[in-house]
């Protein structure tokens, strides 16, 4: 496909997306319906989604109207190129600019929902634009060695193998991010053997500050596909791992990975006992994560959000059900808004006075990759 044949299949999709199609299922339509397109032209079909759906409301206003068309001149704009030179007409490319197009001005636009702005400053303060601002690019790619296979040499040099690069990260050895090759990795031996595993950095570094000891009994209460559970099972001997969720179906992979991983999980819809350690990484707005599921910033709604506060208030009294006296509780989040974090955790111990907060964190993209909270709490 021709870069201008790729942004006429961008802008279908994206008044897709625009008309409420979500980003993904957008996505996979034009690529069915697209055999002509190769695995690049896909790659950079994508590419040029997820950057406008990052950047649509500035986008938007550079190109002068939020369409998919508006969307893709604007986006040339801001990036200092002269959309006329792709907008030809010629073969596959969109239709020569109309007056007026591409003539927008975008100062003083945010690219953070209007509604959620003021939730946004306050939860972030003098951060608040610096963060907006790094949400607006493409998130780095990191992955976690997995102790029980390699360490962080062992793992580099096998992704070496396969021409990936990566480096780790000062605080955490383990975490590596990925520098070159990215594309390659679900092919590669590190991967496949369970060397490495995708995670993000900064549950990595909520995950490392998790207590974890031998012989432990962990809960992770809200288990999805396990990232959390896996990311703890390397980190002592004979840990008894429990892994539970609302929807079970969310961790069918989970055995599956615990198995590359070389780790023994339980699978548990009903999990009974106490616990030393209970995660409760709870369904949240995922605002910390914006950068890499941008769709997802657009389809918050006030009554979505709403609704995973009180889901993640009924959640944190449930999990901590399971914690024993002197064991802990993790309540964690991929969000930066202060209503899902701190205000969760404060109004829980208000509530529980048998627990108390041992530390609390917030990750942002200005420190570590997503944004995402952590607050560990003991129960006396
Ligand atoms: C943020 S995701 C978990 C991601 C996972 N911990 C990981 O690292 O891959 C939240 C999970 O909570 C689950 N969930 C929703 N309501 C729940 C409930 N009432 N009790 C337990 N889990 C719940 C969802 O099904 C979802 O899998």
């Amino acid at each position: 496909m021709t870069p201008g044949a790729r942004i006429s299949a961008a802008i279908e999709i994206l008044d897709r997306i625009l008309a409420g199609q979500p980003a993904e299922q957008a996505l996979l339509r034009w690529s069915r319906a697209s055999r002509f397109a190769g695995s690049g032209d896909r790659a950079a079909v994508r590419d040029l989604v997820f950057d406008a759906l990052r950047r649509r409301n500035s986008h938007a206003a550079f190109g002068g109207a939020l369409t998919g068309r508006g969307l893709m001149i604007g986006g040339l704009v801001a990036a200092g190129r002269d959309p006329a030179a792709l907008f030809t007409g010629q073969g596959h490319a969109p239709e020569p600019l109309a007056e007026g197009e591409g003539t927008g001005a975008a100062s003083g636009v945010s690219d953070i929902p209007a509604w959620v702005q003021p939730l946004w400053d306050a939860s972030l303060g003098d951060l608040s634009n610096d963060v907006a601002t790094a949400m607006q690019e493409r998130a780095p790619v990191w992955l976690r060695v997995n102790p029980v296979k390699a360490t962080p040499d062992d793992a580099m040099g096998a992704l070496a193998e396969d021409g990936i690069a990566a480096e780790p990260d000062p605080r955490l050895p383990t975490a590596l991010r990925v520098t070159e090759n990215e594309r390659r990795l679900s092919q590669g031996r590190a991967y496949r053997d369970g060397l490495v595993e995708l995670q993000d950095l900064s549950p990595q570094l909520a995950c490392a500050a998790l207590p974890v000891g031998p012989g432990m009994r962990v809960l992770d209460y809200c288990a999805g596909g396990g990232g959390k559970t896996l990311a703890v099972a390397g980190r002592a001997e004979g840990l008894t791992l429990v892994a539970h969720d609302a929807d079970p179906a969310r961790m069918r992979d989970l055995p599956g990975r615990a198995e590359r991983a070389g780790v023994k999980v339980r699978l548990d819809t009903d999990p009974a006992g106490s616990f030393d350690l209970v995660i409760a990484d709870v369904p949240c707005s995922g605002s910390g994560t914006w950068r890499r599921t941008p769709d997802a910033k657009w389809r918050l709604t006030q009554a979505s959000l709403e609704q995973l506060l009180a889901l993640q208030a009924a959640i944190l009294r449930r999990a901590a059900g399971h914690v024993r006296p002197g064991g802990c509780l993790a309540y964690m989040t991929c969000s930066v808004l202060a209503p899902e974090n701190d205000a969760q955790a404060e109004a829980f111990l208000q509530d529980n006075p048998d627990f108390r907060q041992v530390s609390r964190h917030l990750w942002t993209p200005l420190d570590a990759s997503d944004g995402f909270f952590l607050s560990l709490m003991e129960r006396r």
